[in-house]
């Protein structure tokens, strides 16, 4: 049995990750919030909605990371940088689900990660990886002659934009098309800003209530349309694929993992 520990324990993520976590049969060994959170010291298993646990939300991240054998992190890119730089300094495993990460954190991400079993993804749901798979296939098959757009829409909390499951599916449709992602990123259409190139991949943003998360694809050609949409109807499958990805990158070999290994979709 594992020992799992949370960061951004009290979040809309880490509080349903305490719930999957514990539905796996994991041990929840420690639940972390930032210093001066008001739910320090409360039990993270009643905040989650399933039960006492025993463990109290701590802010003592190195206590928490010394404790477990694996640290589930849905927070921000600074924060996930900083906790994967604790679990290699004590040589633990990390899943980080965080997402706004720049290519340069990235990087910094993948450095840290030399030393340590690491998972970093920005979607850990079944559906959006095999979505990514069949994205290849489609722009490879299509090649240039579709132009191609990508909508998101997330509900009115999120902090970051294009969502980081939307950058993902663009970079994987640049790769197929043989293009570079960040120089063909179209991220803002305003006023007469002239026709469309061929190679740009527009990224479209829509914020909103308690909308979970949705992704489209457009593959728009001249007298047809192809559209790959998933959507997100509960957290529950990014909380249970995290589990899933800490389950499995406990006792891997040390480097930067991504879903596309956990789930065998390479
Ligand atoms: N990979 C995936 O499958 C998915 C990824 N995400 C990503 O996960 C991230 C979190 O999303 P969500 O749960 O909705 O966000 P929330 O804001 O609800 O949760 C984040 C939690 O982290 C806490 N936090 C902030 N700083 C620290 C710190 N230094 N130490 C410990 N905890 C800290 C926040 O506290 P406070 O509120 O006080 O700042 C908050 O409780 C986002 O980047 C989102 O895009 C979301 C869903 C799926
Ligand atoms: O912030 C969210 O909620 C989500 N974020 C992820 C992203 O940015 O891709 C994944 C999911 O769509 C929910």
């Amino acid at each position: 049995m594992i020992k799992v520990a949370v960061c951004g324990a009290a979040g809309r993520m880490g509080q349903r990750i305490i719930v999957a976590a514990k539905e796996a049969g994991c041990t929840v060994s420690g639940a972390l919030e930032r210093p001066g959170h008001e739910l320090v010291g409360q039990d993270a298993g009643l905040i989650a909605g399933c039960g006492s646990l025993g463990v109290a939300i701590s802010d003592d991240l190195n206590a928490v990371v010394e404790g477990c054998d694996v640290l589930i992190d849905f927070t921000t890119p600074k924060v996930s940088l900083k906790n994967l730089e604790a679990c290699a300094l004590k040589k633990k495993a990390i899943v980080i689900g965080s997402t706004g990460f720049t290519p340069e954190e990235r990087a910094l991400a993948a450095e840290l990660a030399k030393d340590i079993p690491a998972v970093l993804a920005p979607n850990m749901s079944v559906g959006v990886n095999v979505c990514f798979k069949i994205l290849k296939d489609v722009a490879k098959t299509l090649g240039d002659d579709f132009d191609v757009e990508i909508v998101e829409l997330h509900h009115n909390k999120k902090k970051d934009a294009p969502s980081g499951t939307a950058v993902r599916m663009g970079e994987v449709v640049a790769e197929a098309l043989g293009r570079d992602y960040n120089k063909v990123a179209n991220y803002h259409r305003e006023g007469i800003c002239g026709e469309r190139t061929k190679e740009e991949i527009g990224m479209q943003t829509v914020r909103g209530g308690d909308i979970v998360g949705e992704h489209t694809v457009y593959f728009i050609g001249m007298g047809e349309r192809i559209e790959i949409s998933h959507r997100a109807m509960t957290r529950d499958m990014f909380s249970r694929g995290s589990v899933r990805a800490a389950q499995w990158v406990v006792g891997k070999a040390p480097g930067l993992y991504d879903m596309q290994d956990v789930l065998g979709l390479r």
